[in-house]
């Protein structure tokens, strides 16, 4: 699928960090965006961006390592789509000022997940959930947007249970996830403090777990998002394992469905359909596996090109009605390569047309 023969110049704003790296690196090549402009902080702004980041995976490529890093300001950043990996204590304000200038920002920041009027998108399970952009338009009167995605844990969960609420009404959710240390962004968490560990909380990430998935799984009415009624219960652990989140879940169901049943309804999904065939889709999303050892993020992680969710371990639950495990790459799923399938979603359902405009 091509929205045209247009292409777009696009922009990393944190472009240093865990998660502006693997924009840099997925957007590499991409078939319908340019990345010409990367941002980080006065740290960094004015260097070569070779100079600025300490590159973590692979090679830095040539197109990037020379481009000046600028700071993150409408002013300095000209390009009309621009991909948020900035921490959460800048992104509120600085997220807006684009917006308010006329640019689309696809945020990975928790800071407008929760907004009314903010699509909170994982294209396969809501993508129609971006239709809110109009509504966000009008509410602020924005010539550009926001789109956000959701926290790295949520959008295992979320991706896993989505099947599962379409078909049978979840209703209640017990979640332990074993989170990787690059969620923590780099440098992160001390070695000494997670090797041969494990750490019984992640701050605020319970909470995001719990309020986010709502959404995600909510229904727009064409003017707001009704959040789906499930109450959900989070366990969050990060453990020494440098990519993937994995997370156990116990679920209770309108319609209490048997293993076989789930199965089922997860194999043959195939999510929204103006999904299939985008440049960053996974095909399929979602893999099962039969093996009672799996998912693991180490043999897992990469499937779809670090976009597809692995579920396994689906069985009956003595507290609830089902459980299983679930598990994808915190930072490509769950972060950069999630921003950019929600742009291109917007790309091929026409809905990039004004942006950039002042
Ligand atoms: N890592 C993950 O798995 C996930 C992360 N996220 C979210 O994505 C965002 C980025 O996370 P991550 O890459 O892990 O974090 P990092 O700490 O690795 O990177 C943060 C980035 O923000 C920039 N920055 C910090 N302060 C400022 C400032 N005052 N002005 C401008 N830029 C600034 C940094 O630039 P500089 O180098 O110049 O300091 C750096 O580029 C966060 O909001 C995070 O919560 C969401 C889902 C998953
Ligand atoms: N807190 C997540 C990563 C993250 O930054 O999430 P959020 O964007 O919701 O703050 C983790 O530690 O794995």
């Amino acid at each position: 699928m091509t929205p045209s023969s247009t292409r777009w110049p696009v922009a990393v704003l944190g472009a240093t960090g865990a998660v502006g790296q693997a924009f840099i690196r997925l957007l590499e090549g991409h078939p319908w965006f340019d990345l010409v402009e990367v941002a980080a902080s006065e740290r960094s702004a004015g260097k070569s961006y070779q100079e600025a980041a300490k590159w973590l995976e692979g090679v830095l490529p040539a197109s990037v390592a020379g481009l000046t890093v600028k700071l993150c300001t409408p002013e300095q950043v000209t390009a009309p789509i621009v991909f948020s990996a900035l921490d959460s204590g800048v992104a509120g304000d600085v997220e807006a000022a684009f917006a308010r200038a006329g640019r689309l920002v696809l945020s990975n920041a928790k800071n407008y997940r929760m907004a009314d009027d903010v699509p909170l998108v994982i294209p396969e399970v809501n993508g129609d959930h971006l239709a809110l952009l109009a509504h966000q338009r009008q509410v602020r009167g924005w010539t550009g947007a926001i789109v956000t995605n959701a926290n790295c844990a949520t959008t295992v969960i979320a991706a896993a249970l989505a099947p599962l609420h379409q078909a049978f009404g979840v209703t209640k959710v017990f979640a332990t996830t074993m989170q990787a240390v690059s969620g923590a962004g780099y440098p992160g968490v001390a070695s000494l403090d997670i090797l041969g560990n494990v750490i019984p909380y992640i701050g605020d990430e319970e909470p995001k777990i719990e309020t986010e998935l709502v959404k995600l799984l909510g229904t727009f009415d064409g003017t707001r998002i009704k959040h789906a009624d499930i109450i959900t219960s989070a366990h969050a652990n990060r453990v020494p394992v440098e990519h993937g989140h994995t997370v156990c879940l116990s679920v209770a169901f309108e319609r209490k469905p048997t293993p076989e049943q789930a199965l089922d309804v997860l194999r043959n999904w195939t999510g929204h359909a103006a999904v299939k065939g985008l440049p960053s889709a996974p095909e399929p999303a979602l893999i099962i596996r039969d093996e009672n050892d799996r998912p693991q993020p180490r043999r897992d992680v990469d499937r779809g090109n670090g976009m597809a969710t692995t579920i396994g371990r689906v069985r009956a639950d003595h507290l609830f009605d089902l459980r299983l495990v679930a598990m994808s790459h915190n930072v490509v799923r769950g972060a950069a390569g999630g921003s950019i399938l929600n742009a291109e979603l917007l790309a091929a359902s026409g809905q990039l047309a004004g942006i950039g405009a002042p």
